[in-house]
């Protein structure tokens, strides 16, 4: 069953379309992230299903319910915002409690009894694994303690629909790292339904069902990581995953053959591209190697083909340098067409 869903919404802000016509259905139980670059239109696009920004075109439904008009307290939803909003002056315990002992519309209007809130704030705690710190001050904690606080301030609620807005982004990497698996697993627990907003496609691929992504206001595509990064809808999505990037070049850099008609760009992941030492044996180009970049588990190399850059994954034992001359071709099937205008022709 859908969750929640933009029915062709559009929100402007004076001249700027900040969401265009976005159609975006979220499924009971899916966690969606919204990836894209600053500016792209993330933000209002999770503030349209929040009820912070009220569409001037189309409609927003939860739970089948047109929501559009209704303001954020009328919304089965709860937040979980970059900056933690945790009252300072209250205890870890008394922070998660908080969401429950308000009588709002999750909780159907009726009072959570002491014990009912209790069970609730320790197992959420426990999920966190925070439950050391209940009797802590917010302001004792680090800053993944508190970012835990705020998010186990949104799960002890049991909303229709939970909205986070880049929420991981204020931790160092290995918290950061920590926390995304964390959410996923307590994601899964609960069988919660999230639209997550990120800039860091590490963990659009990583947490979500499926991804959005958002280009200057338009969602340009909405399906799998998988998908998305095997079958992107057009070069902008084809680049937003992937690192190294997707490698772009003109039809005949590569040398493949079954260039269909009306390529005027070729995309092939660095995983595609192989590379030989040596002349070339009839179907591959030749180029030559800038630099060779280490990273344990993989090994990138960059080449010099008819003077462009093309990134090559190599096996950890690839015995290349600066300056090695090699031959490049591309996995048999690997190679994305993109028309003039950037969309995937196959
Ligand atoms: N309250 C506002 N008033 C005017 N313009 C706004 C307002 N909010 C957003 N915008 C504009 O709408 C566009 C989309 O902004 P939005 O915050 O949704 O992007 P974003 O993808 O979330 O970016 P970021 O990653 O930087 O948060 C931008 O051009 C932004 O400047």
């Amino acid at each position: 069953m859908t969750a929640a869903a933009l029915h062709n919404a559009t929100k402007r802000f004076g001249d700027t379309v900040a969401v265009a016509d976005a159609t975006l259905e979220v499924a009971d139980g899916e966690f969606v992230v919204l990836l894209g670059p600053t500016g792209a239109g993330k933000t209002t696009t999770l503030r349209l299903f929040a009820g912070l920004e009220t569409p001037e075109e189309g409609r927003v439904t939860i739970a089948g319910e047109d929501v559009t008009r209704l303001g954020p307290a009328e919304r089965d939803v709860a937040f979980v915002f970059q900056q933690y909003s945790l009252y300072p002056h209250l205890t870890v315990y008394e922070n998660l409690a908080f969401p429950l002992k308000a009588p709002g519309r999750a909780s159907g209007g009726r009072r959570v009894s002491a014990d009912a809130i209790r069970r609730r704030v320790t197992e959420i705690a426990e999920l966190l694994r925070i439950e050391s710190k209940l009797g802590n001050r917010v302001t004792a904690l680090s800053g993944g303690e508190m970012q835990r606080v705020s998010i186990g301030r949104a799960l002890v609620r049991e909303p229709n629909l939970f909205l986070m807005d880049e929420p991981l982004s204020s931790l160092d990497a290995k918290l950061r790292e920590d926390l995304r698996v964390e959410l996923k697993r307590i994601q899964r627990d609960l069988g919660a339904t999230i639209l997550y907003v990120t800039h860091d496609q590490l963990e659009a691929m990583t947490l979500a069902d499926r991804i959005g992504v958002l280009a200057s206001g338009r969602l340009v595509q909405v399906d799998t990581p998988r998908a998305v990064y095997e079958t992107p809808a057009d070069v902008y999505a084809a680049q937003r995953l992937g690192s190294p990037q997707i490698n772009l070049v003109p039809p005949g850099t590569l040398a493949i053959g079954g260039t269909p008609a009306g390529a005027a760009t070729v995309g092939v992941r660095p995983e595609d591209v192989v590379l030989h030492k040596g002349a070339a044996n009839g179907t591959g180009v030749t180029g030559q190697i800038l630099t060779i970049e280490h990273f344990g588990v993989e090994t990138i190399a960059l080449v010099e083909i008819a003077g462009r850059h093309v990134h090559a994954l190599v096996g950890p034992r690839a015995d290349f340098a600066h300056g090695t001359a090699v031959v490049a071709s591309v996995r048999p099937g690997a190679a994305l067409y993109f028309d003039s205008a950037g969309v995937r022709l196959s």
